[in-house]
């Protein structure tokens, strides 16, 4: 299985985002994208999950044609935005079954590392790190081959960071993967391979050195 997109370009108003980029993500594999605030990380994210639109370019899935309004429906891709999505006042142990209706699925989060000390709670009485964990592993279970992550690690305390890098982990071997993400260092730890997104185009990262270089890390 492969997914490809081929020269996806994109824009708002009159500022260019996104020229003409390239990208091709295996179904065995985690790929880590870089790049400064503003250059459009969560776009090309949003764009391969089929909630925006594309200026031009295409996607391919198999090499075939996967049109943007027909993603989300298909089942392959799956998504973590930035931003919280869980409803406040639901219990843990009542959110799970909502993404799970089979007993065996439900059970991969249950009785994941950790769940079990906030499964009672609230979803607005987690903290952060609960919060971010339990929203990993309910998009990253789905069956979807590919899954895109936006932001899993910022402001996450160190335990959770843990767990949920242990868990996307688990995944290498039966998901494409493509994980954005400041702290650069936990993307470091699970990624094969990295991206920049700089002057609207992506750009091979080897290491640390490259990001330097590239001027997304200072030298100190
Ligand atoms: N729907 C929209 N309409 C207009 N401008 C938008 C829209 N979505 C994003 N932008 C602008 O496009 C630029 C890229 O946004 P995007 O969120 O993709 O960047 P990012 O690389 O993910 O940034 P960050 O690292 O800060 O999360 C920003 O300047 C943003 O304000």
């Amino acid at each position: 299985m492969s997914l490809k997109l081929e020269n996806i370009s994109k824009g708002f108003g009159r500022k260019p985002l996104l020229n003409e980029v390239f990208l091709e993500i295996d179904n065995n594999e985690i790929v880590g994208l870089f790049g400064r605030n503003g250059t459009g990380k969560s776009t090309l994210l949003k764009i391969i999950f089929g909630l925006l639109k594309p200026d031009s370019g295409i996607i391919l899935m198999d090499g075939k044609d996967f049109p943007c309004r027909k993603i989300i429906a298909s089942g392959k891709i799956a998504f973590l935005p930035q931003d919280s999505f869980l409803p406040k006042n639901r219990k843990v142990r009542e959110i799970i079954p909502l993404f799970f209706p089979n007993g065996n699925d439900q059970d991969k989060v249950f009785y994941a590392k950790g769940v079990a000390d906030f499964c009672h709670k609230k979803i607005g009485d987690l903290s952060l790190g609960q919060l971010r964990y339990l929203e990993v592993l309910l998009i990253g279970n789905l069956q979807h081959p590919y899954l895109l992550l936006d932001e899993p690690f910022s402001m996450i305390e160190p335990v959770y960071k843990e767990y949920i890098q242990n868990f996307i982990l688990t995944l290498k071997n039966s998901k494409g993967i493509l994980l954005t993400d400041h702290y650069y260092l936990d993307v470091l730890k699970v990624s094969n391979r990295n991206l920049l997104l700089k002057d609207q185009g992506l750009l091979p990262i080897q290491n640390e050195n490259d990001l330097i270089t590239n001027r997304y890390l200072t030298k100190n």
